[in-house]
């Protein structure tokens, strides 16, 4: 019986060895496998940004083990064209089955006056997906902080994140109603959706300089007081990190005037929509700004903070930087290829530095010679 037992063990050792490296090869080949990037090209300037970003992509990536393949889908204007809706549930399955998704910008002239905006979609995509937490990061260089129209003794040191919450508040509340006299929007929130837009805002400071904002209208609002509250329990879990609190109204003055002042601003969809637009004079342009949106679960959706830019589309000058960079953070956070995101930081950098700029920034070149810079300032 002791030998059978023995043996049994012996067996079951083979077994639990074999399971193991057969766990570690999938996982490996997991790693390897072939990613899938959905991209929604979008409208106007849309085309023009997600071209530029994709040949960077495809430079950067080019003799590196990161290997993908691109999925396009219509969505926005281009999918109400097509399809009289503006995310398709083909659109919509391809995101969900994909690794990461890549969009540029949508909305437009084209479709203000229509039954349904393309903004309808990406609302509708942001809430499908789960997508509740969006961050947009304000980092200056010396180059931009010249072209800034924020004096450079100001911008010194300025480098903070907006945690802006992405699937709830006024954008989603209930009822929402609009007639010839009376028009309703609703802002509310759960404490649940609070508290998990907060500890995103708390982990990502854990690895900055540990301190977080939240903004908000405590003074007013009741979401706003919920806000607070709940912020308050969870900055219980993390003792090592300052919290402070700043109405909207001040926020919006200070981001300005005192850029320097802050870390991780945590806020609620429709203010950080807006002080994120705010954020991006700091820089120069609002065609710097990247973003990510990430949920519980699933794929990412990067993307430019600005929009479709109609009055430069098809003029071949739109700034393809706000686009590359979404790239750059896709690779970082979905795709933990952090040497080509590298790669492609010190290359939009160097360009910036050699002076290689759209007009938004005050330079002459178009998005193809930006694009063109960037690529030769890849390593490698
Ligand atoms: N995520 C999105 O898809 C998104 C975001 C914001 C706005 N929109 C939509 O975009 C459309 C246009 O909106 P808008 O004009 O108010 O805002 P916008 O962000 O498109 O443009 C505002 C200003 O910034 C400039 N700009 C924006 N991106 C630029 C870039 N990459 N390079 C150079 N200049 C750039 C534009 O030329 C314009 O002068 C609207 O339909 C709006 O709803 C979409
Ligand atoms: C187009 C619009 C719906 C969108 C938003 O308000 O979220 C945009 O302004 C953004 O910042 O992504
Ligand atoms: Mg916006």
């Amino acid at each position: 019986m002791g030998m059978g037992l023995e043996k049994g063990r012996l067996i079951q050792h083979e077994w639990d060895v074999f399971f193991c490296l057969f766990k570690q090869l999938k996982k490996k080949k997991r790693r390897r496998r072939m990613k899938k990037i959905a991209v929604l090209q979008g409208d106007y300037i849309g085309p023009e940004i997600m071209h530029a970003g994709l040949e960077v992509l495809k430079l950067a990536s080019e003799n590196t083990s990161f290997k993908y393949r691109i999925y396009n889908y219509p969505f926005g204007g281009e999918a109400i064209d097509r399809y009289g809706e503006p995310l398709p549930e083909e659109t919509l399955k391809g995101c969900q089955d994909s690794d990461a998704i890549l969009l540029s910008a949508i909305g437009g002239p084209r479709w203000d006056k229509k039954r349904v905006r393309p903004e309808t979609g990406l609302l509708e995509i942001r809430k499908h997906l789960g997508l509740f937490a969006n961050i947009r990061p304000t980092m200056i260089n010396k180059v931009l902080a010249e072209k800034s129209p924020i004096k450079a003794e100001v911008l010194e040191g300025t480098d903070f994140v907006i945690v802006r919450e992405l699937t709830s508040g006024i954008y989603f509340g209930k009822p929402r109603e609009l007639d010839a006299k009376l028009a309703i929007d609703t802002s509310s929130y759960k404490a649940e959706e609070v508290e998990r837009i907060m500890r995103v805002g708390f982990e990502m400071s854990r690895h900055r300089k540990k301190h977080v904002t939240v903004v908000d209208k405590a003074n007013v609002l009741a979401t706003s007081k919920l806000w607070r509250k709940v912020a308050e329990k969870i900055s219980e879990e993390y003792s090592d990190i300052k919290i402070d609190y700043c109405y909207v109204d001040a926020a919006a003055m200070k981001i300005i005037t005192q850029p320097n002042s802050f870390d991780v601003i945590v806020t609620a969809n429709l203010f950080g929509d807006i002080l994120s637009d705010e954020a991006s004079v700091l820089t120069g342009s609002l065609g710097t700004i990247p973003s990510m949106s990430v949920g519980v679960r699933g794929p990412s959706l990067y993307e430019p903070i600005h929009g479709s830019a109609p009055d430069i589309a098809g003029e071949g000058i739109a700034n393809p930087i706000s686009m590359i960079l979404s790239i750059e953070m896709m690779l970082r956070e979905s795709f933990k290829e952090y040497e080509i995101a590298n790669n492609i930081a010190q290359a939009v950098e160097k360009t910036i530095e050699k002076r290689f700029l759209t007009p938004d920034l005050g330079g002459v070149a178009t998005t193809n010679q930006v694009v063109k810079e960037v690529i030769k300032n890849l390593k490698g």
